[in-house]
């Protein structure tokens, strides 16, 4: 059975996103709750339309604990619009719980962390080691990595921003401080898997340090301190073994940090280690 709009209610809007509008919506039948992100394909060329399409379909196939799953879809050809359904996280968004921390100057914990740091790693290893190709997120950020009731993360819109980012031309890529850009990027040569590596470490650096490792009041001074890529360690709160981690991730030379499938077997992150938290 097609699902249609009417068949859920409108709670909030969530947000909006380069892509369009993402809302709180609860299903009538069984009062479950989900989010759509509203996505108007007028405009679109057919290019973008096919990409759009393409991304979708990636969506639909990535099925993993730690990326939020997609559920459904609906094309209100009317307004030339579609509804792309997904599981909500009543969590709300890593950048949130950064900035909480921030506002009251509490630290997250190691444990909290090590945590996010090994549900991510266990999800960018399903995207970038698939067997019909990589998928690279190319835009991590705290902003679309949401958390569950139990406080698990999870990695949202995979692909959507790749699509929707074509859509944008590089300048406005650049839109706001893309403090999670990676040198690769900035100088823009293509994209690795090593930029998402990258984005990641940028990410667990800032759940500890409550500040990006890289900051800039303008993104020309940003881009020259991503590439002289000097920062500070993590505050000593932390283990060395998570700074020494994260340091990893933020080399310059994509050659040299750690793929996610080396990520996965180091052993802060393996599950196997007598975890003293
Ligand atoms: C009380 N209300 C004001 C708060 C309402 C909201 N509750 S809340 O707990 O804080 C909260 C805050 C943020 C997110 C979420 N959950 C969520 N957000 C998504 O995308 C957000 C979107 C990403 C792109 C940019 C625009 C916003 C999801 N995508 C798939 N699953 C999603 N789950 C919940």
């Amino acid at each position: 059975r097609v699902a249609q709009l009417s068949d859920y209610e409108v709670l909030e809007v969530i947000g909006t996103g380069t892509f369009g509008t993402c809302e709180k919506i609860r299903r009538k039948s069984d009062q479950q709750l989900f989010v759509w992100k509203r996505i108007r394909y007028g405009e679109m060329n057919d290019k973008e339309k096919h990409m759009l399409v393409a991304e979708v379909n990636i969506l639909r196939e990535l099925k993993h604990d730690h990326i939020v799953r997609y559920h459904d879809r609906v094309i209100d050809r009317e307004n030339s619009t579609i509804y792309i359904i997904m599981e909500y996280c009543p969590g709300g968004d890593l950048a949130a719980l950064i900035k909480t921390h921030r506002r009251q100057r509490t630290r997250a914990s190691e444990q909290l962390i090590r945590r996010i740091f090994r549900q991510l790693v266990e999800a960018l290893g399903v995207c970038h080691h698939r067997a019909q190709g990589a998928i690279i997120h190319r835009d991590l950020k705290p902003g679309n990595i949401f958390l569950d009731q139990n406080g698990n993360a999870k990695l949202g819109d995979f692909g959507l921003s790749k699509v929707l980012s074509a859509r944008t031309n590089l300048a406005s890529t650049f839109v706001g401080s893309p403090y999670y850009m990676s040198p690769e990027l900035i100088s823009e040569c293509a994209y690795t898997a090593k930029s998402d590596v990258w984005s990641l470490g940028c990410i667990i650096y800032e759940l500890a340090a409550l500040h990006p490792p890289f900051e800039a009041w303008s993104q020309a001074e940003l881009a020259v301190k991503i590439r002289k890529g000097t920062f500070e360690h993590l505050p000593t709160t932390y283990s060395r073994e998570l700074d020494d981690l994260v340091r990893s991730m933020l080399q310059q030379d994509y050659h040299l940090r750690p793929s996610v499938l080396e990520l996965r077997k180091h052993p802060y992150l393996a599950y196997a280690q007598a975890s003293p938290d």
